[in-house]
């Protein structure tokens, strides 16, 4: 018989066997009660809630009878493995493009994956190096080429190149991706044929790098004598919105991803080898994506399904750092991350993790941690729920560049309610997301980002619309061309960061046009100019975390000549500084 793990209360209790099959347990006494004739009874529904501020899962079979279990609990006790003492799966190693960009960086990976013999991970992986970019830019030229003219594109040549050099390097026979290199031929004729490129059609056009990478690597695996097994996502329950090249993960792709990897791990164990970045959209059954740079999604998705003890994502950075590299190249590694401090830096704009990956991994409360492929030595970035924040002042400055920004005054007086309301229902009637707002009774200036538009082409259309509606109440000023710098870090020390950010941005001769700090807290957001946002990030990161002469920011700002100045300055202090 099975093994199996039990929670919940003493006379009803949730029991998850090994194959991750759940059911409804029952005292003695409850069971006569209930005038059931067996102590256990099949769950015909299940749904995770929030209860307070616990996240619970409501379970009920017939009759009724049902339990509620503190999600916590349950994911305690399938991390210490439903199924007794059997060695479950332990951890996610997500690898990015960057990672698995050659046949000798896929050798890097299983060497870095057997160098942990204790673990039995989960491993998902993106594309190849810059196969998805090829691939997209493939899709936009056969619109355009002729049929005729589709095996010449360079981008087709490029990935085929890529996957059948990396396939005759690792010593593996081509058969393993040769029908998907004919079938993306095939399909870009299609495409070259109709003379057009759907969001659907794009999905399943860029899955063919998933597909590939993780059938050479598993391959690649089994021939090293170490067993694997290839999953696409879209077979093992990721189940998604169809929101074609922008799809959310469903809730019924947790248990369904857990019974499947957890059924074939307990049957047959063998690493299973994970296509990142897809799923299956629950309408159209056809292949969605989960925006890109999507596989770190994928990871936390299976992080939390599984109930594992840890998701690792392996970059080509040395963690999250301070700011983006490729804007100042001194960024150093942030050591501890909060699960919101990492969503709030996703969300707006530091590329090294997708903006919905902490969700899954915040809800099931699984560390994450952010490693370098190329320098597996170093400590990398743990984002875990809570972090010590006694010192903790900035902790990162991200930038989004060519966002929009609308400043909206109502045409009314003071004291008008509901126009806040108002601007805000246009907005969702038009489906289109604000990022930041700043507000007063009367007037309001917000930020939109030109990516959550509908598509790239209709941005000046749509933009114009959004305007035309607004003027019906209000007087609008449309502002493009603008970045938002955030600041995220301890906003507890709100006023620290403040007093110091404006201090550089005046010294830097800049203008702040608007200001926000989310309910969050974690965040503080300025909007500038495009042309000045890159130097103002240098400036502000020189000033946080470089000044080494200074022991800590409010250190250096508050204790001089060996006694604490108090954190609130006097009138007179005030008055003198601006002198
Ligand atoms: N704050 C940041 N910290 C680390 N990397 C960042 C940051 N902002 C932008 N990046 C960029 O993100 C890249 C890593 O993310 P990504 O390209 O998704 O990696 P992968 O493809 O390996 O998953 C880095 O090479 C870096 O250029
Ligand atoms: N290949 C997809 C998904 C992904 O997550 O890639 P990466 O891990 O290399 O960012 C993309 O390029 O968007």
């Amino acid at each position: 018989m099975a093994a199996a793990t039990q929670f919940g209360g003493r006379s009803c209790c949730v029991v998850v066997k090994r194959d991750l099959s759940t059911s409804l347990s029952f005292s003695s006494s409850f069971q006569s009660k209930l005038g059931f004739e067996s102590s256990s009874r099949s769950i015909c529904r299940q749904r995770e809630g929030i209860c307070g501020k616990r996240r619970v899962l409501k379970v009920r079979c017939e009759r009724r009878v049902s339990a509620v279990v503190d999600v916590a609990e349950r994911d305690v006790a399938l991390r210490q493995g439903a199924g007794g003492n059997a060695a479950q799966l332990s951890i996610v190693m997500k690898f990015g493009g960057s990672s698995v960009a050659s046949a000798e960086r896929m050798k890097e990976v299983a060497d870095l994956i057997l160098s942990f013999p204790e673990e039995r991970p989960v491993i998902v992986l993106s594309a190849m190096g810059k196969t998805t970019n090829n691939l997209l830019l493939a899709g936009e030229k056969a619109v355009c080429c002729g049929v005729s003219n589709v095996s010449e594109l360079h981008e087709l040549s490029f990935v085929k190149g890529l996957h059948l050099k990396t396939v005759d390097e690792l010593g593996l026979y081509r058969t393993i991706i040769s029908g998907f290199l004919v079938e993306l031929e095939q399909l870009l004729r299609g495409i070259a044929m109709m003379k057009e490129l759907t969001p659907r059609t794009s999905d399943y056009l860029v899955s063919f790098g998933e597909c590939m990478s993780t059938r050479i690597f598993a391959a690649y695996l089994n021939k090293i004598g170490t067993k694997a097994r290839q999953y696409d996502a879209f077979n093992i329950g990721i189940i998604t919105t169809d929101d074609f090249t922008n799809a959310d993960i469903l809730e019924a792709t947790y248990p369904a991803v857990a019974k499947r990897l957890h059924g074939d791990w307990t049957d047959d164990p063998a690493i299973p080898i994970v296509t990142g970045f897809l799923g299956k959209g629950w309408k159209s059954g056809a292949i969605t994506t989960l925006g890109r740079g999507g596989s770190d999604l994928t990871a936390t998705t299976i992080g939390k399904a599984l109930g594992l003890r840890e998701i690792q994502v392996w970059k080509d950075v040395d963690g999250v750092l301070t700011c983006d590299p490729n804007i100042y190249p001194n960024a150093k590694p942030v050591p501890h991350l909060t699960f919101e401090e990492a969503a709030e830096l996703a969300y707006f704009g530091a590329q090294v993790l997708h903006p919905q990956s902490m969700r899954p991994a915040r809800e099931g409360n699984i560390p994450v941690r952010v490693k370098n492929s190329y320098n597996p030595q170093a400590p990398g970035t743990v984002i875990d729920k809570v972090r010590d924040m006694s010192t903790a002042v900035l902790t990162s400055i991200v930038l989004k560049s060519n966002i929009t920004m609308l400043d909206i005054v109502s045409t009314r007086m003071l004291g008008q309610y509901g126009f806040l309301a108002k601007v805000f229902s246009i907005f969702e009637d038009l489906g289109i997301s604000v990022d930041s707002v700043a507000t007063s009774e009367v007037s309001v200036s917000l930020t939109l980002d030109p990516s959550k538009l509908w598509s790239r082409e209709l941005i000046q259309q749509e933009l114009d619309h959004v305007v035309e509606e607004l003027e019906k109440i209000a007087v609008v000023h449309l502002l493009q061309h603008r970045s938002i710098i955030s600041l995220v870090g301890n906003v507890q020390r709100s006023s620290l960061i403040l007093e110091k950010a404006f201090n550089v941005l005046r010294k830097s001769g800049v203008n702040v046009q608007m200001i926000s700090q989310g309910a969050s807290k974690v965040n503080i957001s300025l909007v500038v100019h495009d042309g000045e946002a890159k130097q103002c990030i240098r400036a502000l990161h020189s000033a946080f975390f470089e000044n080494s002469s200074q022991p800590e920011v409010e250190e250096a700002d508050f204790y001089q000549n060996g006694s604490w100045k108090p954190l609130v300055p006097s009138q007179t202090e005030l008055l003198s500084a601006e002198a």
